[in-house]
This record gives structure tokens, C-alpha cells and sequence, in this order.
């Protein structure tokens, strides 16, 4: 079972409309790594990244042929629980998205809607998930104070935190490095470091030089395929 590839793609063509992103892509990634998703511009790494989670569902004209699979289930065919689906695998957007509330309830605000039932814990769920983030130290003597008034790099790991208080299998990071000055974009590459001991990760960058220093795996998309950095289909 932990042999088994935690993302696979078999055969998989991406489009929105007749608008193709990836075709025929085949990959692989294996637990506990972390795979960069590198290409220019508009070559589909969103795209692809948000495939994983069914996040591309609603978008008009999206369409996935072929099998994603996720923890060892096509998640594209046959039934599917999303709300499941969504606790088991995390998404961090490059702008992180704060609710003008607390710094706690942005910790616990994943928790209200998946382990509703385990309130008691939060306290002590959340403080594991601050910690993990490399927050806890900056945050805990003003838990109370708005999220907002955080730094963008403390927002940044806040949503980490808020992603791994549910505690997902596989974590997707679409460039969270990207709107952070150079100190915060290094607090966050350490953080992928330390998460890939419990998680398998996914995250898209830019950068070549923060891809070598952090992936297992550097992806490339191009020209609708997938490659690894080499040039290699993968
Ligand atoms: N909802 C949509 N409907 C139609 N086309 C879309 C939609 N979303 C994205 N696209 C197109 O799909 C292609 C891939 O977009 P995507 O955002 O996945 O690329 P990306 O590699 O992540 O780009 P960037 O690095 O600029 O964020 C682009 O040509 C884009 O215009």
C-alpha cells in the first residue's frame, strides 16, 4: 500500500473546450516527495494542479479523459465524496485567503466544517498546526488579534496551518511563494522540507533554483505534455 503511487495520471488529456492543456499525460508521484510543477505562463500547471482535488469541476467547458488518481481512486469515475476528497488533500493558493476574523478561527475554520464533532480538540489542533507551519511562536500570545493584521509571509503560513489542522495526505501549493519578499519565500521552502516527512506535496514555482532546492521531482509543462526536467515524457 505505501508503494503505491499517491497521484498517478493514466492516459489523461485536460481541456476546456476544444482548448486542450495536457494530452495523453502519464505521471506519477510517489509518497512522501515533493514534485515541482514548472512551464511558462499558460502551459497548464493550475490547471493540472487543481485537477487533483476537483477543483476545475465547475469552470465551463472543463473536461478530463483518462484516470487521475487519488489515494488509489479514479477520482473522475465512479462515485467520488468530495467532502472527503477535499480533507485529504489541501490546496494553498498563491494569495492567501483570509477570513476577516481571528487567527484562531482561521486555524480551526477547516476543523468547524470536517471534525465538527471533536470541538474540544481544536485548542490543542490548533496549536500542532501552527507549530508544524513554523507560526506558533510569532502568533500565540495574540490568537485573537485579525488575521488580516499578519504579515503576507505569516498569512501565508496561517493558510498552510489551516490546511494541515485537517491533516491531508497530499498537500497542492500554486506558487505560494510568489507575492512573498525573499525572506518569507525561504520560511515556506523550509516549511515544504519539513512537511514531506507526513505529506506528499505538489507545488507550483517559477523558480528553477527554489524547484532544485526543495523537489524530489521537478515536472515540466510544455506544448500540452508533461515532462520530467530532463526532457523526458515521464
Ligand atoms: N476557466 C477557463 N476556461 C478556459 N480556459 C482557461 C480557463 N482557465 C485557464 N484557461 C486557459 O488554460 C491555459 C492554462 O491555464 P493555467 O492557469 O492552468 O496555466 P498556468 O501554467 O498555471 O499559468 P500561470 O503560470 O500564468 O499561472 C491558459 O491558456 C488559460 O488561458
Amino acid at each position: 500500500m505505501s508503494d503505491q503511487p499517491v497521484l498517478s495520471l493514466e492516459a489523461v488529456t485536460l481541456r476546456y473546450g476544444d482548448r486542450v492543456i495536457l494530452e495523453n499525460g502519464y505521471g506519477v508521484f510517489p509518497r512522501n516527495s515533493v514534485c515541482a510543477l514548472t512551464g511558462a505562463s499558460g502551459s497548464g500547471k493550475s490547471t493540472l494542479l487543481r485537477t487533483f482535488c476537483r477543483m476545475n469541476d465547475a469552470l465551463p467547458g472543463f473536461v478530463v479523459e483518462g484516470t487521475v488518481s487519488v489515494l488509489g481512486q479514479d477520482i473522475y469515475n465512479g462515485p467520488v465524496d468530495e467532502y472527503t476528497l477535499r480533507r485529504r488533500v489541501g490546496l494553498i493558493f498563491q494569495k492567501p485567503c483570509m477570513f476577516p476574523k481571528s487567527i484562531y478561527h482561521n486555524v480551526v475554520f477547516g476543523l468547524r466544517h470536517h471534525l465538527s464533532e471533536k470541538k474540544s480538540e481544536f485548542p490543542e489542533r490548533a496549536e500542532q498546526a501552527l507549530k508544524k507551519a513554523f507560526l506558533w511562536n510569532e502568533v500565540k500570545d495574540r490568537l485573537d488579534d485579525p488575521a488580516p493584521t499578519l504579515s503576507q509571509g505569516q498569512q501565508q503560513r496561517l493558510a498552510i496551518a489551516r490546511t494541515l489542522a485537517v491533516d491531508p495526505e497530499i498537500l497542492l501549493m500554486d506558487e505560494p511563494t510568489s507575492a512573498l519578499d525573499p525572506k518569507s519565500a525561504r520560511a515556506i521552502e523550509e516549511l515544504i522540507l519539513s512537511l514531506k516527512s507526513r505529506h506528499t506535496i505538489v507545488w507550483v514555482t517559477h523558480q528553477v533554483e527554489q524547484a532544485r532546492r526543495t523537489a524530489d521531482c521537478i515536472l515540466r509543462m510544455e506544448n500540452r505534455t508533461l515532462r520530467v526536467d530532463n526532457g523526458q515524457p515521464i
